[in-house]
């Protein structure tokens, strides 16, 4: 039995993924922490913080909101406990300390738990190195409009992936309203819609002379990150201290 604190457990992610743990024989809620914990009838306790947490999880999971990562960083290294973060929204200085913290606990990070997305970002970066010296690549991402951060995870983590293979080439711009000039080769535009109930929805456009390659991925229900997220924590619970991502749980 893995037994399994939800971080963000009332948010809309939080719900799906204690959904699908109940659902499963193997797997166990042994408290969830949310900033209003009276706000649903859960069957399980609510925390306002995790630092109140006194029960003994074999992992934590994170669908929550920036704000939380000091506690959450805190009870893993206190308790020792694994932890997964699919939140999203980080500064850099945020995302240092979510490395630093995993010297001393494994902490698997990926804004996006989707198998799709992740093949995607292996069809981008082979595109990306046939087609960068002549096409010009855009990111666009679509979501509900209750999202808090713009753009989202995922959107840059597809354009750290395109820098990451072309040798940090790449500037990002993100939307065009202040410029007042003609797109430059060495620019990436990021692009941000908001609206409706749309899961999320991510293309990479590369347009060059005469031709265009769109390479999408489109996510029809929040369930495919709640079961990556599920893979990623009996995954990570069997690692060493360190910082990993979807491409060690897809390559191991
Ligand atoms: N890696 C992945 O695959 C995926 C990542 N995500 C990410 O997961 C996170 C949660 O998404 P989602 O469940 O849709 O979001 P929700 O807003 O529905 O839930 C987030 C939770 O965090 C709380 N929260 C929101 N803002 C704050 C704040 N300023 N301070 C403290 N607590 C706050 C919410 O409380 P309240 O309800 O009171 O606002 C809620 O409990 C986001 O960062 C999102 O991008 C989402 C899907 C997939
Ligand atoms: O907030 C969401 O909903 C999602 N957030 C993640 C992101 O910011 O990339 C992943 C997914 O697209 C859904």
């Amino acid at each position: 039995m893995i037994n399994i604190i939800v971080n963000g457990c009332n948010g809309a992610m939080g719900q799906v993924l204690c959904n699908e743990i109940i659902n499963n024989e193997e797997m166990n809620i042994i408290a969830g922490v949310d900033r209003n914990p009276n706000k649903l009838d859960n069957p399980f306790s609510v925390y306002q913080s995790i630092l109140n947490v006194d029960d003994i999880c074999d992992v934590i999971i994170d669908f929550s909101n920036p704000s939380h990562l000091n506690d959450l960083l805190e009870y893993s290294q206190d308790k020792k406990v694994p932890l997964v973060i699919a939140t999203t929204g980080y500064s850099e200085e945020e995302l240092i300390k979510i490395e630093n913290s995993s010297e001393t606990v494994p902490i698997f990070l990926s804004s996006n738990m989707s198998l799709g997305v992740n093949v995607l970002l292996s069809m981008v970066r082979k595109a990306a190195n046939i087609l960068s010296s002549s096409f010009d690549i855009e990111i666009i991402e679509k979501h509900h409009n209750k999202k808090v951060d713009a753009p989202s995870g995922t959107a840059l983590m597809i354009a750290n992936t395109i820098n990451d293979e072309l040798d940090n080439t790449k500037d990002f711009v993100y939307g065009r309203y202040t410029k007042k000039d003609k797109r430059q080769p060495k620019e990436v535009g990021i692009h941000a819609i908001r609206g409706g109930n749309i899961v999320g929805e991510h293309t990479v456009i590369f347009a060059g002379d005469d031709e265009v390659v769109e390479i999408k991925h489109t996510a029809n229900s929040k369930k495919i990150f709640a079961k990556g997220s599920l893979e990623a924590a009996q995954y990570i619970i069997n690692q060493k201290p360190g910082l990993y991502t979807m491409d060690n749980l897809l390559n191991k």
